[in-house]
């Protein structure tokens, strides 16, 4: 979570209820590289679902560059994870709010790497406040960052892959939250409603360039940003008790969508949605 922002909640260590395979481990022995080659870029990567994603983009045979704001444990981790894959990494340190941060990250990445033919929008927050005392500020940082942020990003990585002439894929972490409400996510909801919906109209301004644009649509994934929200047992039971495949995500289960999205299985997949929420969205009753 943005530490300007951070919940006056006591910090509790939530640790997984089910044993998940980890990319890395023996199951993953033998897979395709399906990123052979490729240049990933991660807004957001020193910790959760980007350093994941940084991660198994690397464990599937991308170079890959990082962003992220203030953390440089986690970031160095993160490089940590891409050079234990056999591949280049590079850590950037920038406010995704700040619309000039944007073009330096691609350009240092482009240095760094060589180009960009993934470009991931991940960085976020959520401050979960009640709607009737929001404060402005609260509201006017959770759009520069997750919605602002993610513009100029993608802007930026676009402009970079026109000038390389050879296509490329724009994934942005929107969430289920695009689609349903919280009452604690007001200024939140309409950020992730956004960033899909950036991702539609990307994919038509960019498909003449080969550039596909896609949305991810993260359900409740066990990550720092819901640490605190999360600590509340009876509000995790009542979670996890919403998805049918019996579980709360972990950041690890949002790589194999990624690389789906990054790698040329998906050559003609643009403008779309994916949920990866164990089936949260679509529980009625
Ligand atoms: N964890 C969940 O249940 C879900 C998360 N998401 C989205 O996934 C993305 C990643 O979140 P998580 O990994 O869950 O949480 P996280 O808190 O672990 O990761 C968010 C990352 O964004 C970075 N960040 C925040 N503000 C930044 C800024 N101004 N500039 C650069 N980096 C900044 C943080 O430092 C952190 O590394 C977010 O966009 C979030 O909205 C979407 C649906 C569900
Ligand atoms: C932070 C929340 O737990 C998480 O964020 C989202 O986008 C999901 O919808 C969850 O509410």
């Amino acid at each position: 979570m943005d530490s300007s922002l951070a919940s006056p909640k006591a910090a509790v260590t939530i640790t997984d209820n089910k044993a998940h395979p980890k990319p890395g481990g023996a199951e993953y022995e033998g897979r395709a590289m399906l990123l052979e080659g490729k240049k990933v870029l991660v807004t957001g990567a020193s910790t959760g679902i980007g350093r994941a994603v940084a991660i198994g983009c690397a464990q599937h045979g991308a170079d890959v560059a990082i962003n992220y704001r203030s953390d440089d444990a986690g970031a160095e981790e993160a490089i940590a994870g891409i050079e234990a894959a056999g591949r280049k990494g590079v850590a950037i340190k920038g406010d995704v709010a700040d619309p000039a941060a944007a073009g330096e990250f691609v350009a240092k990445s482009v240095e760094a790497l060589g180009g960009v033919d993934v470009f991931v929008n991940n960085a976020g927050i959520c401050p979960f406040h009640a709607f009737l005392d929001m404060p402005v500020e609260t509201v006017t940082r959770t759009m520069n960052v997750n919605l602002l942020g993610a513009y100029f990003m993608v802007q930026a990585a676009a402009n970079q892959m026109v000038a390389q002439g050879n296509g490329g894929s724009i994934i942005a972490m929107s969430s289920i939250s695009a689609l349903v409400g919280g009452e604690f996510q007001t200024h939140y909801t309409p950020t992730k409603a956004g960033v899909l919906s950036l991702m539609q109209s990307t994919a038509i301004a960019l498909g003449k360039h080969k550039i596909r644009c896609n949305a991810l649509l993260p359900g409740t994934i066990l990550t720092e940003i819901n640490k605190d929200d999360l600590a509340d047992t009876e509000k995790r039971e009542y979670m996890e008790s919403r998805v049918p495949l019996g579980r709360l995500g972990q950041p690890e289960d949002m790589v194999g969508p990624t690389v789906f999205l990054a790698s040329n299985l998906s050559e003609y997949v643009t403008g779309a949605a994916m949920l990866v929420d164990g089936g949260a969205f679509v529980n009625l009753q």
